[in-house]
């Protein structure tokens, strides 16, 4: 049954959006402004992770090597997706991955296998997720800050050039969290200890956590007695469900839990996401850093929780006053902007990748075709980081490689110069954007007494469709 016609989607002219996270799948169409689905992700792989007490480069990889059946979840997931949620033609359409860097290679390929194969998708693109949100900001440098399940990373983008050599990254996301939380409230609830489920933690995370500021923060923790203060304070947490009446929580884990995410430098166990992205900019050439630090990017599932934007603002404009290491950077201080996105921060990568596909003959640059797949490359996915995943541009003419001198570190030759005749345009669609801003002028005034039509009417506009 062509289910694609039924519902009276193009599969044409839209593509299938498709971004695979280790907690949280999200899927929707091209050309939308947000995905049409956000799923929690079934696969093994995300459970064993939980289970696991370090997670590191190589966990994600061990894990695929035990496990022989993660190519029949992710077919009997995705057909869930297309299929039921969706509702979704998949034979001869068009799909874009949204793939991130630390994704091993063994997952990609079962992945692959599955959407050429099974699914018959005619073609696929692959996008880098771990550059996506810039494409929603509308510049050509910036930041990403990527706070996810699995990691925490940094990405600068210059001028459309991503600097490998800043890039930073760590094995502390939203798993390690979850069992920092799971263990402070075992201690909080002596006895009640079977309440304490993945299921109330996961509530907890989204419903009550906080991110102090620094001043907060530094009013808070300065003393032993005002730390003692804080975890006096108790919060039952019956009013989020009576299944919970036996809980409580203290406002110290309450507010000083994300403090893992901004460690003042006591332990190696927790890290510092400030610190992670002045790192970044030290890395980068000085006559780049204004452009990059002016565009701090946060994305991920964990800037959903309040204030760890403004936290990340005060923590640098901290780091580079007081920490010695980062006192070059002083001159950056009133520069910084963590970008406020209208989006979510957790499809802020979705929404880059949105945007991305509307690239027209552009972005085919990402493509690989079922023939392609099935014939030239034999069933084997090939590599898929060329430029053009690194330099997430339009227009551009690929330079050639520099010959690499001998003795010559091959990562300086990563960061290649773009010639100034041949800068890259602006990678915004304006059609998308046009459409996006009268989808929402529509949305709010379906809100007023008067009726969407009417006023669609009064102005002459068409719905696009
Ligand atoms: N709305 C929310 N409010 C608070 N926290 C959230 C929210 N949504 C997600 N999180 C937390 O952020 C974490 C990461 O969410 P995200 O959607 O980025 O997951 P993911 O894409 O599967 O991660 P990864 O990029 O590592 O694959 C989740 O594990 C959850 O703890």
């Amino acid at each position: 049954m062509d289910l694609g016609a039924s519902t009276g989607i193009d599969m044409e002219e839209q593509m299938v959006i498709l971004d695979i996270g280790i907690d949280y799948t999200k899927v929707g169409l091209s050309k939308d402004s947000t995905p049409r689905q956000i799923l929690k992700t079934p696969l093994s792989i995300s459970s064993i992770i939980r289970l696991k007490d370090e997670i590191g480069p190589l966990t994600l990889v061990d894990i695929m090597k035990e496990s022989k059946k993660v190519k029949h979840e992710i077919h009997e997931f995705l057909y869930e997706v297309f299929i039921i949620h969706c509702l979704l033609k998949t034979k001869g359409s068009k799909i874009c991955i949204l793939e991130q860097l630390i994704f091993p290679r063994s997952f990609m390929q079962s992945l692959a296998e599955v959407l050429y194969l099974e699914f018959e998708f005619s073609k696929v693109y692959f996008f880098l997720a771990d550059l996506l949100p810039l494409y929603t900001t509308g510049l050509d440098s910036g930041i990403m800050v990527d706070c996810g399940f699995l990691h925490t990373s940094v990405t600068p983008v210059v001028q459309t050039i991503f600097t490998i050599k800043g890039k930073k990254h760590s094995y502390f996301g939203g798993a390690a969290l979850e069992q920092d939380l799971k263990a402070q409230m075992k201690l909080e609830n002596p006895g009640n200890e079977k309440y304490i489920t993945n299921t109330l933690i996961k509530d907890v995370i989204c419903k009550v956590l906080k991110t102090l500021s620094r001043k907060q923060f530094d009013a808070f923790f300065a003393t032993e007695e005002s730390i003692e203060k804080m975890k006096q304070k108790k919060y039952p947490l019956s009013e989020m469900s009576r299944r919970y009446e036996a809980l409580s929580m203290s406002y110290h884990t309450i507010a000083g839990t994300m403090e893992c995410f901004f460690d003042q430098g006591g332990t190696d166990q927790y890290i510092n996401i400030a610190h992670m992205v002045l790192d970044c900019l030290l890395e980068l050439e000085e006559s780049d850093r204004t452009l990059a630090a002016q565009n701090i990017i946060p994305s991920g599932g964990l800037f959903m929780i309040p204030g760890m934007h403004r936290r990340l603002l005060g923590e640098l404009q901290y780091s580079v006053e007081n920490i010695d290491k980062y006192k070059g950077l002083i001159g950056l201080k009133d520069k910084f902007r963590v970008e406020n996105s209208i989006y979510p921060a957790n499809i802020l990568a979705w929404v880059g990748a949105s945007l991305l596909s509307c690239l027209n003959e552009e972005v085919d640059m990402f493509l690989i075709s079922k023939g392609e797949f099935e014939k030239d490359c034999k069933g084997i996915l090939p590599d898929r980081f060329g430029h053009c995943f690194l330099t997430c541009s339009r227009n551009m003419e690929i330079p050639e490689d520099p010959p690499v001198e001998e003795g010559k570190e091959q990562l300086e030759d990563i960061k290649f110069k773009v010639p100034e005749t041949k800068r890259p345009e602006n990678y915004f669609n304006i059609q998308f954007e046009e459409m996006n801003k009268k989808r929402k002028e529509l949305l709010y005034s379906s809100a007023t007494p008067y009726s969407t039509r009417a006023i669609n009417r009064s102005k002459g506009f068409v719905f696009p469709r």
